[in-house]
């Protein structure tokens, strides 16, 4: 039986996560983590008599097989140094971390000999979209991203459109210079990744979603994904947790264990 932590138990990943976690008999939920957690009723959050319950990560004493990870941006880099100090196989699937965090994770993670995946999507639907919008970036460079999602979410622009934006980037050979713009309203352009501009949509009723925009001489394209429900990122993440402890190094992406 494969021992599991989950960092961020009482989040709405988290909870799905907890879930999943109870019901499959080849895991047990050893540990959970979270900062509003001093005295959780173990029934609320359906938690085993014996997970041990945390609320900061300096008292975590216990070790598992695999760290999953739902927790904030200002959190999962330091989450993730620990898991894999303590060697644990992190499953990050919070969004935030910097190209630089992960470099300097995957050195770490090659200096502890042990291996790991950081997923920014774990929905089939945004995979794809990914893969598509890969390769329609080599016909069509220029592109802008929408993404929508709930207004909970603490973060923009969210880790699927950064993760889009990079893989776009790195496709496209000649995007089109930007026009100089006067806006009578600033910031209306969006954000802006290397010339890919990104907007994010914060919106009650919302869970996730991303458009993604190429236009071209007398033609457009547009790819969509949405995530109606989280139950779409569960199944990624079982997949992830059946998969991490084989891998050798720390990838990034669902889709390289697909
Ligand atoms: N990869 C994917 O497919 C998906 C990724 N996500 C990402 O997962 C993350 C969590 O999303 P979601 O569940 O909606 O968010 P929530 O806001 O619902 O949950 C956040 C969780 O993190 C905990 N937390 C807050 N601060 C800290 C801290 N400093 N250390 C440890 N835990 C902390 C919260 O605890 P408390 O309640 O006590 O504050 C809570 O349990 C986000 O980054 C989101 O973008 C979400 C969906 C899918
Ligand atoms: O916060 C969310 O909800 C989600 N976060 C991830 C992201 O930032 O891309 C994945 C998905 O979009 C849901």
């Amino acid at each position: 039986m494969k021992k599991v932590f989950i960092a961020g138990f009482t989040g709405a990943m988290g909870q799905k996560a907890v879930q999943l976690v109870m019901e499959d008999p080849a895991y047990q939920l050893v540990g959970v983590l979270a900062p509003g957690a001093s005295n959780p009723d173990p029934q609320v959050y359906h938690l085993a008599p014996t997970t041990k319950v945390y609320n900061q990560l300096a008292q975590v004493d216990i070790k598992a097989d695999i760290w999953l990870d739902f927790t904030v941006p200002q959190a999962v880099f330091a989450n993730t140094q620990f898991a894999l100090q303590q060697h644990m196989h992190p499953v990050v699937g919070t969004s935030g971390l910097q190209t630089e965090q992960i470099k300097t994770l995957q050195e770490l993670a090659q200096q502890q000999g042990i291996g790991g995946i950081i997923v920014p999507n774990f929905g089939l639907s945004a995979v794809l979209l990914m893969k598509f919008a890969q390769e329609a970036a080599q016909y069509f460079p220029d592109a802008e991203i929408i993404e929508l999602h709930h207004a909970d979410k603490q973060d923009a622009p969210s880790g699927t459109a950064i993760s889009t934006a990079q893989l776009i980037a790195e496709q496209r050979q000649s995007p089109k210079p930007a026009s100089p713009l006067h806006e009578t309203l600033p910031h209306v352009r969006g954000g802006d990744y290397q010339g890919i501009k990104i907007h994010s949509v914060r919106l009650p009723g919302y869970v996730a979603h991303e458009e993604v925009l190429f236009g071209g001489p007398g033609e457009a394209l547009t790819i969509r994904q949405d995530s109606f429900d989280r139950q779409s990122f569960m199944k990624g993440v079982k997949l992830a947790l059946d998969q991490v402890m084989d891998l050798t190094e720390l990838v990034v992406g669902l889709e390289k264990i697909l």
